[in-house]
């Protein structure tokens, strides 16, 4: 396939992202692998073979363009099979490649079937093929009574971790489990780790308890609170539901002490002293945020735009520069889209940009995976936070989460060519239609962001040139733990 040509091939800039600086160098691509980082002035004679430049601004000049390692998003409902109305691979992927994001991770829901047994997978598996513009893994979904799947989900079926919710997730199929259902699906995750040598996984969880919620929102329908105001929906869901679901997957990890647990789409400030102390005790927690809670904020939603409604909630501002300061003390040390896209018609607006929606009756999801590098870059340039951090946040710091740093990540020898050539200085308008995006609506539309990207490679091919329309080339591959492709048990490839 494109990566057996054996022909060197050559990425020559002057600002490229590499081992927390930035800095001019070379980097020599081989096969799709990244072979060498060289200078920039390295004499490529030495190479003594021929070789191609994929990117070099020594002879067009450099126009401030910065290069960094691919984006890995680890939190996105591609929502296929099953509801390829909301989006589906072609267009996640295709999006994907157009704003620098070379490898995105699905969750296990909202398709349908939903992940949740190993003949789902295989459904999933067959639904990806010839679709994929970059590479994608896959996350299981536990829900009551499947933790029987999950040892074959992995050594069979290459899942890269698994997710369950703590309250219902708005898909029949897919329940919340309790604290039983938890306890179960860690005896088989501990199995793995102890019986099937370190096939571990990650088990994330959507931490927000029912209670709290249910509460606030019965008094806000008592008191007659306006359901197309943002206010209503956000004191609907208390940062109380997510500190205490918090608490309690802090206190299972404890309990099982080698299965390692993250919480999805952190948006309670008030939680951060909980996870922090937690893992500064040694617990195998970790947290993420998202592009949403770190950009948006609550005062600045517009009267009925539930484009802007996710569970958790986009909070005040002052809970986004809480969450920014969790960024930079690394408590926080990933940052995702948790792309969850759906119909207009379910966020019950019309296609007008013009209609007032219900927040308590609108679906909960934001869509954001083609944005995230000029949302993130655009927050970093206006708090003065280096742009070298772009690549621990967006690039390594999920891979490493679903265990696939020793391929996807920060650039670095070994790794998979995976690059983004974008230019931090040059800002656009978003303009929603010109999303690659099933569903062109974004609650970003209209807003200026700085990050423009000029070129995607996966693998040493370039699969993105700013402008394109679409994404030609279809060389994704699903991601499969690199412990786990030499098992001995079949592992299933898509
Ligand atoms: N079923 C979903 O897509 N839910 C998602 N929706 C959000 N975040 O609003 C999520 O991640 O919980
Ligand atoms: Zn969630
Ligand atoms: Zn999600």
């Amino acid at each position: 396939d494109e990566n057996h040509d054996n022909i060197i091939k050559i990425i020559r800039g002057k600002n490229i992202i590499y081992n927390g600086d930035i800095k001019p160098l070379s980097i020599i691509i081989r096969n799709g692998k990244t072979i060498g980082i060289k200078d920039y002035f390295y004499n490529f004679k030495k190479l003594k073979e021929n070789y191609e430049f994929i990117y070099d601004d020594f002879k067009s000049g450099n126009k401030g363009m910065v290069i960094m390692g691919g984006l890995v998003d680890s939190h996105v409902h591609v929502n296929e099979p099953g509801r390829t109305e909301w989006e589906g691979f072609e267009s996640a992927t295709s999006a994907a490649a157009a704003g620098g994001v070379t490898t995105i991770v699905d969750m296990p829901l909202n398709s349908s079937p939903v992940t949740t047994n190993f003949k789902n997978l295989q459904d999933k598996i067959e639904s990806m093929k010839g679709k994929l513009r970059v590479d994608v893994g896959l996350l299981g979904g536990i829900i009551p009574g499947n933790s029987n799947e999950i040892k074959k989900m992995v050594l069979q079926g290459g899942v890269l971790g698994f997710k369950s919710f703590l309250l219902p997730s708005g898909i029949d199929e897919f329940p919340s489990v309790n604290e039983t259902d938890i306890q179960e699906a860690m005896n088989q995750m501990k199995s793995l780790k102890i019986e099937h040598d370190k096939s571990d996984v990650i088990m994330m969880f959507h931490a927000e308890v029912e209670d709290p919620i249910k509460e606030a929102t019965d008094r806000l329908q008592r008191e007659n609170a306006d359901p197309k105001l943002y206010e209503t929906y956000l004191e609907s869901r208390p940062k109380i539901a997510e500190n205490i679901a918090i608490n309690k997957i802090i206190e299972i990890t404890k309990l099982n002490k080698i299965v390692s647990t993250h919480i999805v789409h952190l948006s309670s400030s008030e939680a951060i002293k909980q996870i922090r102390d937690a893992m500064d005790e040694g617990v195998p927690i970790s947290a993420e945020t998202t592009y949403n809670y770190l950009y948006l904020n609550s005062e600045s939603v517009p009267y009925g735009n539930t484009l802007f409604k996710s569970a958790p909630p986009v909070r005040e501002q002052q809970n986004q520069d809480l969450l920014w300061d969790a960024m930079i003390n690394g408590t926080i040390k990933l940052i995702v889209s948790d792309h969850s896209p759906c119909t207009i018609d379910l966020k019950q607006l019309k296609a007008d940009n013009q209609s007032i929606g219900d927040f308590l009756k609108a679906w909960g999801g934001i869509s954001s995976l083609e944005l995230g590098l000029p949302i993130i870059w655009t927050q970093c340039k206006n708090r003065g936070i280096p742009i070298y951090h772009l690549s621990q946040w967006l690039s390594d710091g999920p891979s490493k989460l679903v265990g696939l740093n020793d391929r996807k990540g920060s650039i670095e020898i070994g790794r998979d060519a995976d690059f983004v050539i974008f230019n931090p200085n040059e800002s656009f308008i978003v303009d929603e239609k010109k999303l690659l995006l099933k569903n062109k609506f974004s609650a970003y539309n209209g807003q200026q962001l700085f990050g423009v990207v000029y070129k995607t490679i996966l693998r040493g091919n370039t699969i993105f040139n700013k402008g394109d329309e679409k994404i030609s080339k279809i060389i994704g591959k699903r991601l499969i733990k690199s412990n786990l492709i030499n098992k001995r048990d079949s592992i299933i490839h898509c």
